[in-house]
């Protein structure tokens, strides 16, 4: 039997004690809230955990079990500290010695299916063999007591206890899923992920996944549908292109003169496109000329199909391989982005863009069955879309060959490409895997809105020296439709983000936060205020990532309560809003979070809650980014933004915008020197607990 077959035998599901889309609650809070619901209060009872922290023993810390709908999650004292206090719930304690006693935040976990057992390095699949009081069905006690070295895990699966030479990423040489953290929860690891055995592919790596997501939907109208452009669209012409590199070719003016097929020309219609955007005049042509291509546009603003159409239209004259079973497929495209959902959601472009044609896209990311996905493979594969671990897998069972990649596109490629948060190893290693055409004999392309000067110069390594950088309106600058608003304060964020929320109504409103506790935590929150609020964050299971975001997209619950996995990329209908109730420590990732809205030429609004104790070394790259868009500066924000001494200019990770191509040296460079940032302090509250 193939390796991969094995896949297909008894696995231990991760979805079991889990209610469909609830969960236990935050340890602390004395809250449950469901993912869709906003019934934040029926399954109370045994939600209240403690918290928790232990500060001796070998470096170990996790959460509580995840318990189905009865389950609660071992607190976090010490991040949510002054959130708890706020709410006066902080029910944590604190063990100095390894040892103590919890309440509900184990007990949840043992009650939920065996998650949350107390482990040392014992069966990793179930936590079975821990020590967790499997039958301490009425929740009294659930204490536990740890000596050095022994750790509480989150499930059986999640979080379990580090020995701190594990992959803090992944977790993957832990004890269990430690999970994702910081800040771009999709990103593995410093280095490259496929180095690294997947939890979810070999054998022994840990638990098998066995979510297999609901088909994409076959009905036309489905497959078509799509949102109005909004009464800006037309606004779109007059921003300033900047296309540099040798030869440019010609803009187009109308979709008719991209030279599309038939099938193609139809597909557009019926996607709603009547003319093309910006980038999609400039970039169809450079693509379809055969130029390798580093596009930089604002959200929102058409860069997906930009590099399909040409793409597919080379495709369809060129010809690609039948799509047929083969025990390895050959990609002509292969389409790389950060995060799960965008990659889902650039695969139902391209198979909108490819439908009707011989042209099979494929999607392959993590957080799915591996079976399933080499199935789906194996049927025929001309457009591989896919994240960058996943892709590495099949990759190394000998799935995917490379030596037929005629495209290689990089969306989101300032993440896919940064050194500290990004995919960069992966991506250096895609190019270096054996049968990949080199950068002479492919064509490399490279998206976003947003291209730290470093980073442009390191994509260089990518692209051949010919290569054609185009600038649609300032690099690194925000849609200026969207509206935004900065709004100092103090302690009472979550008062604040209630009047707001109800001052909306119920426009669909995305909620950013920076870690997935707190992500937790203003949902449940939400949700015990009545509103209807869900969540997507990196520990999610997948499952409950893609109902997430499916009831935020239907509308069920208006409100997605974020951490930057949802920042970029996502295209959402009808999001009218968006709060950085945290804001982010980067001023890319603020441009791609604000994003979500006003896109397609709709207007939207952002509002951002500024705390001066943390949030200053963003102050000024705010200032530039607002002025930039024609938004109003408030004068506070300015007197700070001008007053803090030792903060870069316009990026606190010590990155500045290039303002064009940098090999014509052009930045907004700034008169201090770069320094590194440090993190805010919830981000590094939520490394604190997975480390
Ligand atoms: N020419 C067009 N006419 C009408 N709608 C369009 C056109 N081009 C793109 N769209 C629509 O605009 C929306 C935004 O497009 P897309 O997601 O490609 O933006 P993006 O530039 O990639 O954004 P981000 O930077 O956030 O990733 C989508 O719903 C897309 O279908």
């Amino acid at each position: 039997m193939d390796d991969w077959e094995e896949d297909q035998g008894p696995v231990v599901s991760c979805s079991s004690g889990f209610g469909l889309s609830s969960r236990g609650a935050d340890g602390g809070f004395k809250s449950f809230y469901t993912g869709s619901t906003g019934n934040g209060k029926a399954n109370n009872e045994d939600g209240d955990g403690g918290s928790w922290k232990t500060t001796a023993g070998d470096g170990f810390r996790g959460r509580g079990g995840r318990g189905g709908s009865r389950g609660g999650r071992g607190g976090f004292r010490n991040t949510f500290k002054s959130e708890t206090d706020e709410n006066g719930n902080d029910e944590g304690w604190k063990n100095g010695e390894g040892q103590g006693r919890g309440r509900g935040g184990f007990r949840g976990g043992f009650r939920g299916g065996f998650r949350g057992g107390f482990r040392e390095g014992g069966n990793e699949e179930t936590g079975k063999k821990g020590f967790g009081r499997e039958n301490d069905g009425n929740g009294t006690d659930g204490g536990w007591k740890g000596g050095e070295g022994r750790g509480i895990g989150r499930g059986g699966f999640r979080g379990g206890f580090r020995d701190g030479s594990g992959d803090e990423e992944t977790g993957k040489r832990g004890f269990g899923r430690g999970g994702f953290r910081g800040r771009n929860e999709e990103v593995f690891s410093k280095a490259s992920t496929a180095d690294k055995p997947d939890p979810e592919a070999g054998e022994n790596a840990g638990p098998k996944v066995v979510y297999v997501p609901p088909p994409p939907p076959e009905e036309e109208s489905s497959i078509f549908s799509h949102y109005a452009s909004g009464i800006n669209f037309d606004k779109y012409d007059d921003i300033l292109v900047d296309v540099s590199g040798s030869n440019p070719p010609k803009a187009i003016m109308t979709f008719d003169e991209a030279g599309l097929c038939e099938s193609l020309r139809k597909n557009v219609t019926k996607s709603g496109y009547v003319k093309p955007t910006p980038v999609q005049k400039h970039g169809i042509p450079i693509i379809s000329a055969g130029r390798d291509l580093m596009a930089c546009a604002q959200t929102g603003s058409g860069k997906t199909a930009a590099f399909l159409l040409p793409i597919l239209q080379r495709f369809m004259t060129d010809g690609v391989a039948a799509s047929k079973f083969s025990e390895i497929q050959e990609p002509e495209a292969i389409i790389v982005a950060p995060t799960r959902e965008l990659i889902n959601q650039i695969y139902l472009e391209a198979r909108k863009f490819a439908y009707g044609t011989c042209v099979r896209p494929v999607v392959v990311y993590g957080g799915i069955n591996t079976g399933y996905t080499i199935r789906e493979v194996l049927k025929g594969c001309n457009v591989l879309c896919a994240t960058p671990g996943r892709l590495h897998d099949l990759i190394g069972r000998g799935k995917i060959g490379l030596s037929k990649v005629r495209y290689l596109v990089l969306d989101e490629a300032d993440r896919m490409l940064d050194m500290d948060m990004g995919f960069e190893p992966d991506m250096r290693k895609l190019v270096g895997s054996p049968g990949m055409p080199s950068k002479e004999d492919r064509q490399t392309l490279m998206f976003s809105a947003t291209y730290p000067e470093d980073i442009q110069r390191m994509a260089a390594d990518f692209l051949k020296v010919d290569y054609i950088f185009l600038a649609v309106g300032v690099v690194g600058g925000a849609c200026s439709d969207v509206e935004q608003t900065i709004v100092q304060v103090t302690s009472t964020k979550r008062d604040q983000l209630l009047e707001l929320l109800r001052s909306t109504g119920n426009e669909r409103t995305m909620v950013f936060v920076e870690t997935k506790r707190s992500a937790d935590f203003i949902a449940t929150f939400l949700c015990q205020e009545k509103m209807s609020t869900t969540s997507i964050h990196g520990d999610r299971e997948q499952r409950e990532r893609e109902k997430a975001l499916s009831d935020f997209r239907t509308g069920q619950c208006p409100v997605l309560v974020a951490t930057s996995v949802a920042a970029r990329g996502l295209d959402i209908e009808q999001v009218q809003h968006v709060v950085n109730f945290d804001l982010p420590s980067s001023i890319d990732e603020y441009v791609h979070r604000i994003g979500r809205t006003g896109r397609c030429g709709n207007i939207g609004r952002a509002v951002s809650f500024f705390n001066p104790e943390s949030d200053t070394p963003l102050a000024r790259s705010l200032v530039k980014v607002l002025s930039g868009a024609q938004q109003e500066v408030p004068k506070w924000l300015e007197e700070i933004a001008f007053s803090a001494h030792g903060t870069t200019g316009f990026n606190p990770r010590g990155k500045v915008f290039a303002s064009t191509d940098t090999r014509k040296g052009g930045s907004f460079k700034t008169d201090e020197p770069p320094q590194a940032s440090a993190p805010s302090p919830a981000a590094a509250a939520d490394d604190e607990e997975w480390e």
